[in-house]
């Protein structure tokens, strides 16, 4: 009997649990979002799919979940330039959900934006070990960073690692290809522009997320034990702690059961380091 619980039910938050259902993930969801209309709608909608999973809206039983995926709170639109712009409309919301469920013993996968200061933030509130907390939005950005080398004709594999945000770094040296540093610059400005050009045009983006949420899960529930590009809290690996940043993760039963610690040439390192000081930056505030 595996269960996910959803906090947040909109776009995101919906088609994950949609397609948890459809794929067969868990056995049970329980949905929770402040607005009841949407919420009732979701439910109904997910029960009238017939599927053989038991659906409910029952916040206490939340904290027995296997699963927790945040994703409650605001979403960009293309007045907000950048993630971490969300920060002040969304850390009350990771605050209050994070109260409610502290001492929480199942994984919690972090998707509202901004996504790592979030993850740090729900960790530190639920009271969660950093192993039980991933912060999803690597492997979306990945899978982003692969279309954009097929374009410029250039191999993956293709993996992005540091903020989900303006300070992610796309790591070349693992594509086997030589990329000059023009290109990387270019190619990063189009990553950090790729999710905008979505929301722009249907209000956000959802089959991206969505599809690589469900493949966390996935490797979660299944136990997989596969390398991802999450955000985990690190402490010391890549020279960097006090915040959650992506870094390539073994994902299994049990949530990060390992960092791994690839070599990345200087101009990764670089950023990689410049990513970390800011994710820290914006973490602190969560402290004031
Ligand atoms: N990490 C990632 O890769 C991605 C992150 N996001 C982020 O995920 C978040 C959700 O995005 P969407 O689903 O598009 O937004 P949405 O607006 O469709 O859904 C958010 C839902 O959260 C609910 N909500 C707000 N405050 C709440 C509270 N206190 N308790 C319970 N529910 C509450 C709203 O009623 C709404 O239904 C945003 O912050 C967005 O930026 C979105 C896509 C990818
Ligand atoms: O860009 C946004 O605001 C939503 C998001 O995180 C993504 O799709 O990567």
């Amino acid at each position: 009997m595996t269960s996910l619980a959803v906090m947040g039910v909109g776009r995101v938050g919906g088609e994950t649990a949609y397609l948890a259902a459809v794929l067969g993930l868990v056995d049970e969801i329980i949905m929770h979002d402040v607005y009841e209309p949407l919420l009732r709608a979701q439910v109904l909608d997910l029960c009238h799919t017939g599927l053989d999973v038991a659906v409910s809206t029952d916040t206490e039983a939340m904290r027995d979940a296997d699963i927790f995926v945040f994703a409650a709170g605001t979403p960009r639109n293309p007045g907000i330039r950048t993630r971490a712009d969300l920060l002040e409309a969304n850390l009350p919301v990771a605050r209050s959900c994070g109260r409610h469920l502290k001492g929480f013993e199942g994984v919690v996968i972090t998707i509202t934006n901004p996504m790592d200061a979030n993850n740090y933030a729900l960790s530190k509130l639920m009271e969660v070990d950093r192993r039980r907390c991933i912060g999803f939005g690597g492997q979306l950005d990945s899978a982003r960073f692969g279309c954009i080398l097929g374009s410029e004709n250039l191999r993956g594999p293709a993996v992005v690692l540091g903020e989900h945000g303006e300070h992610q770094v796309p790591i070349f040296s693992r594509t086997g290809q030589v990329v000059a540093p023009e290109l990387r610059e270019s190619i990063l400005t189009r990553l950090r522009g790729a999710s905008m050009e979505v929301i722009a045009g249907k209000g956000g983006t959802v089959f991206g997320p969505a599809c690589h949420i469900a493949r966390l899960i996935e490797a979660i529930v299944r136990d997989r034990r596969e390398v991802l590009p999450c955000s985990c809290i690190v402490d010391g690996e890549y020279g960097l702690s006090g915040c959650s940043i992506g870094v390539p993760a073994r994902i299994g039963r049990e949530g990060v059961l390992a960092i791994e610690e690839w070599d990345l040439d200087p101009w990764e390192a670089e950023r990689m380091h410049a990513a970390g000081a800011y994710i820290r930056d914006l973490a602190r505030r969560f402290d004031d």
